[in-house]
Order: C-alpha cells, then sequence, then structure tokens
C-alpha cells in the first residue's frame, strides 16, 4: 500500500473531486458516515457520553459531520469547537450551520474558556487538527489536549492524532493527542510507523473514502507499506524438476567463542527458508557443537580455535551472510577487510560485521553493489552517525544508502528496508521478536532468499516480512516472553503457508447507514 505524504493527499482529494464530480462537501460526508458506521457499529446505541472536539479546518469539518449522523441516531454528544483561529473553512461552516438547523449548539472553547470535564468513560473524538497542522499549536491548545489525554478516555483520533505534522517531526511533544485508535482516510500516514512518533497511535485502520484509483495507482511515493499482498507477487514457486543445486549455496560466516549460537540461529533459518545448501564458516570451536545442532548444515572451520581469523573457503557459494557473533578482534578485522577485497559475491552483513564497517569506513567502498546491511538502531548510528529526529534518521539513511550503493534494513518495530531513495515499511512482527537472536534469523532469511535467486532488494523486504509473519505465528502459542529465536525460526514454514491462505471474511456490518 502506498503511503502518500501530505501535499499528495490534499492533491487525490482535488482530484477525485474533479473526476468523480462531487463536491468537497460529498467528500467529507463520506468520511462522515465511515467514522459514523465505525463508531455505530460498536457502541450499538449504548449511552456513553461521547465528547468530540472539532478544530475550525476539515479536520474539525469531518467532526461536526460525525457529530450530526450521532445525534441523529439517538447518541449522547458533546459538541465542542476548539476556537484556534478565525480562519474556518468552507466546509467546516457548512457542517456547523448543519448542527445549528438541529438545534444542537457547540461549546465553543477558546484560550480562556474552562476545559469540559472529561470522564475515563466517555468518548472523546478527536478531530482538533488533522493533515493541515502547519505550525505548534498554542499554548492553551496544548493545554487542551494535554487535558484530554488525562482523562484516559478512549480516544478516537480523526485522520491522524491532533498535534502530529504529517511529514515532519514533533516538537511539542505534550501538545499531541494519545489516540487509543485512528481512523484514517484512504492511506496512514508515514508518522504511524516512526518510533516517535507512531506511539501517538495505540492502533489505526484505513478507512476507504472512494479516492479516485487512477491516482492511486499512477502516483510515485517515498513509502511503500508491505504487507501480503505486496510480497505475494514476489514469491518464487518451486520447479517440479528441481534439485537442491537449483536453489543455490549459502554460506554463513561467523561465530566466535560463545557465541558459535548465533549461526546455528542463521544456518538453520537460512535452510527453512529454502537455501539448497547451506555451509558455516567458523572457528574451530563451533564445529562439534554445530555439526550436532544441525547436521544438514557443512562446516568449514577456520585456523583459529575462537575467532575467525582468516576466510578462505574453495566451495561456490552464490551468497555470503556474514558478521553474526563475528567480534571485532584485530584479527578478525583484517580477514574481514581481506575477505572484502577479493569477493564479489552478493553479501548480507550484520551485527559485528557492520560495527566493523563502523569502525573502518575505508571498508565500505569494498561492498559489493546492493550490499544489505541489517543495523539495529545503534549499529546504525555507529555506522551513520546520530541524528536529531526520525526523519532526519531517514534522510541520513538514505544519503547513505545511495552513497554505498547498499539495501539499508532499519530494524524496528516497524522495520524500514531503504534502497534507491525508496523505504519500505513492514508490517508484520511483534513486541516478543526483541529478544537474543532473532537478528541471526532475519540474516538466515535474507541470505537464503538471495540464494534462491531473489534481488537482493527483494530479498530483504520480502526476508523482513517472513521474519515478522514467522514471528506473528509463533507469538499464538508462545506469548510475548517466551518467545525466542529458534522458535521464531521453527515458523518460517507456516509463514510461507500463510502466504496462501485466504483472508478471513469480513464480518457483515449491521444497519450502516449509505450515502
Ligand atoms: N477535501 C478535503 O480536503 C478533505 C479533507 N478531509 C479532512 O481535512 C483534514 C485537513 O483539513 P485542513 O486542510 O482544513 O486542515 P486541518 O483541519 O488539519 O487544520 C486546519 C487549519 O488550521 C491552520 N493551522 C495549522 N496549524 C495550526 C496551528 N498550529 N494553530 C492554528 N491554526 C493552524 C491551517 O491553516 C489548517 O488548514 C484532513 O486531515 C481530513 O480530516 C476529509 O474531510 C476528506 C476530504
Ligand atoms: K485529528
Amino acid at each position: 500500500m502506498k503511503i502518500f505524504n501530505a501535499k499528495q493527499i490534499y492533491e487525490a482529494d482535488k482530484f477525485t473531486i474533479k473526476k468523480q464530480q462531487i463536491s468537497s462537501d460529498e467528500l467529507m460526508e463520506r468520511v462522515a458516515i465511515q467514522i459514523f458506521n465505525w463508531l455505530h457499529l460498536r457502541l450499538q446505541g449504548a449511552p456513553v457520553k461521547i465528547h468530540l472536539f472539532c478544530g475550525i479546518g476539515n479536520n474539525g469539518g469531518d467532526g461536526v459531520a460525525v457529530a450530526r449522523h450521532l445525534q441523529e441516531h439517538g447518541y449522547h454528544i458533546h459538541v465542542h469547537i476548539v476556537n484556534y483561529s478565525d480562519k474556518r473553512s468552507d466546509d467546516f461552516l457548512l457542517n456547523l450551520n448543519r448542527l445549528k438547523d438541529r438545534k444542537i449548539w457547540p461549546n465553543f472553547i477558546n484560550s480562556d474558556s474552562e476545559f469540559p470535564e472529561i470522564s475515563n468513560e466517555d468518548i472523546v473524538i478527536d478531530a482538533i487538527f488533522g493533515i493541515g497542522l502547519n505550525r505548534n499549536p498554542d499554548a492553551w491548545v496544548v493545554k487542551l489536549i494535554q487535558n484530554i489525554n488525562a482523562s484516559n478516555a478512549f480516544v478516537l483520533g480523526v485522520d491522524i492524532p491532533s498535534g502530529l505534522f504529517t511529514d515532519r517531526a514533533v516538537e511539542i511533544k505534550e501538545g499531541v493527542v494519545r489516540a487509543s485508535y485512528v481512523l484514517s482516510f484512504q492511506t496512514p500516514k508515514l508518522v504511524f510507523f516512526l518510533p516517535e512518533t507512531g506511539i501517538y497511535s495505540n492502533q489505526w485502520e484505513i478507512l476507504d473514502i472512494g479516492i479516485d484509483p487512477e491516482y492511486l495507482m499512477n502516483t510515485a511515493v517515498d513509502y511503500d507499506l508491505i504487507g501480503k499482498h505486496e510480497v505475494l507477487p514476489l514469491y518464487i514457486p518451486r520447479e517440479k524438476f528441481s534439485h537442491k543445486g537449483t536453489y543455490g549455496h549459502a554460506l554463513i560466516v561467523g561465530g566466535s567463542y560463545g557465541k558459535i549460537g548465533s549461526v546455528q540461529l542463521a544456518s538453520k533459518a537460512c535452510l527453512l527458508t529454502g537455501s539448497g545448501l547451506v555451509t558455516a564458516y567458523l572457528p574451530k570451536c563451533g564445529y562439534i557443537p554445530m555439526q550436532t545442532a544441525l547436521p544438514e548444515v557443512m562446516i568449514i572451520t577456520d585456523e583459529d580455535e575462537k575467532n575467525i581469523s582468516t576466510i578462505n573457503f574453495e566451495i561456490s557459494p552464490n551468497v555470503i551472510g556474514i558478521g553474526i557473533g563475528l567480534s571485532t578482534v584485530k584479527n578478525t578485522q583484517k580477514a574481514f577487510e581481506e575477505f572484502l577485497k577479493k569477493n564479489t559475491l552478493p553479501l548480507v552483513i550484520d551485527a559485528d560485521g557492520i560495527n566493523i564497517l563502523s569502525e573502518n569506513k575505508s571498508f565500505l567502498k569494498l561492498l559489493p553493489a546492493q550490499t544489505i546491511l541489517t543495523p539495529h538502531p545503534k549499529e546504525l548510528e555507529r555506522l551513520i552517525g546520530s541524528w536529531k529526529d526520525d526523519f532526519d534518521k531517514l534522510k541520513k539513511a538514505k544519503a547513505f544508502s545511495k552513497k554505498y550503493d547498499c539495501v539499508l534494513v532499519l530494524k524496528g518495530a516497524h522495520t524500514i528496508t531503504l534502497y534507491n531513495n525508496k523505504g519500505y515499511i513492514n508490517t508484520t512482527g511483534n513486541p516478543g521478536m526483541a529478544t537474543a537472536g532473532s537478528g541471526d534469523v532475519l540474516t538466515g532469511i535474507i541470505t537464503g532468499l538471495i540464494a534462491q535467486g531473489y534481488s537482493t532488494e527483494t530479498a530483504a523486504v520480502f526476508g523482513v516480512y517472513l521474519h515478522g509473519k514467522a514471528g506473528d505465528i509463533a507469538v499464538e502459542n508462545y506469548g510475548y516472553q517466551a518467545l525466542i529465536a529458534s522458535t521464531i525460526s521453527d515458523a518460517i514454514g507456516d509463514a510461507f503457508i500463510d502466504l496462501f491462505k485466504a483472508p478471513n471474511p469480513v464480518p457483515e456490518q449491521e444497519e450502516p447507514i449509505e450515502e
């Protein structure tokens, strides 16, 4: 799914209004009906108090229009107009007058007003600011937002939590509504997926407001959201007349005394992802544990007992995953440099492999084109330097990826893969996956996909998806706390099978209102 920026969303609205020959008010009405139906389906007429906080722009217009529908269906509503400016939008005014026609007199909140009391059993609809926020809210609006947040009521955000900018970082953190749930229109916003701003939307959902498909199809975006729909076309089916040679030979290089398990995890994940053959390159001390744990994996040992000191082999793999459990001792750093100087195979580099690159920036120019680097936030910082905020991080990471022609996989709650100025935001995975060795499994998966002929960019995007999906499947049986890397790995097969499962049917809505 494409993620549009604010400018593109406004263009999409305009394009739709023109092409479908509707008015902007009709588009707003679509929004309002969708939000109303969402609420009505869940509340079924419950006598709960609903506070609607509406700004004076079109986001406020959405809120005021929802208030009308709620009132028509007998809900107990309190409409508050957050009067932060006198530049009221036409559609806001139109909907305000419709409310007044129905004898609903909103409570106008100005800089010197007392704030309404909100109980934790009430529902708040947050329609103060939408994607039009272009400067920090005034101090009194920040206070009002703090008041809403302090209420602990269920907060339904309209389009985007008020106080969040659509395309840049937040400056006044306490001036952002913490939404329990956000109903966003047509396209999710990038801020939902970044750690600093994602915290304001506990959950979100996209409502289809009928934006013109031609615009959606033809508009190039900076970020794509990656779900099953996006990865299915990437899948390469297995051929009947194939043999293990058809599916490549992956070499996993890593390990040091006490960290042989990382190579076991990566090698096993690589096999389970479908690599025809997997060889592990380890220090000598890894030979017996590895051979015992994974009989399917072939082993080459280094001359050194505890660390990798040279990387020489006579096999012909078609991809190398390197860096896990490697350590950064001088000998290993030297071996890594020598290896990079002669290597021409595609590489997936993780953990200490990334740390060695960070300590020796001159090695970066030795990387083959489209090398995949999979840093967690600390490794990324060592690699590209610190950043001001999440947007700055993305900018710097994109510049780095361009400079060194590498695919950067920024690991996190929503892992973002960057290549060629484009970002792919993953939607699978869960907090249980923040566990030792989870990254080793990811390295194994991505390496295993490249072994089978997936391009590096595709392998990164698809691999991140599969890894998260395996974690989501495994967590069903284990829970967040007991989920460990081996369990994630064991669910890789189920993650593949899940690609071809039919989606669950959508439950029928009762009594939705029609446009
Ligand atoms: N046709 C459309 O444009 C549609 C818009 N929709 C809604 O409209 C929203 C966008 O509406 P608007 O563009 O009117 O913008 P908002 O309602 O988000 O903000 C209102 C206006 O306040 C001003 N403003 C920005 N920051 C401010 C600040 N800190 N203090 C005081 N004033 C400030 C700006 O001029 C801005 O346009 C969307 O998020 C969505 O909810 C939907 O109704 C769908 C259709
Ligand atoms: K809002």
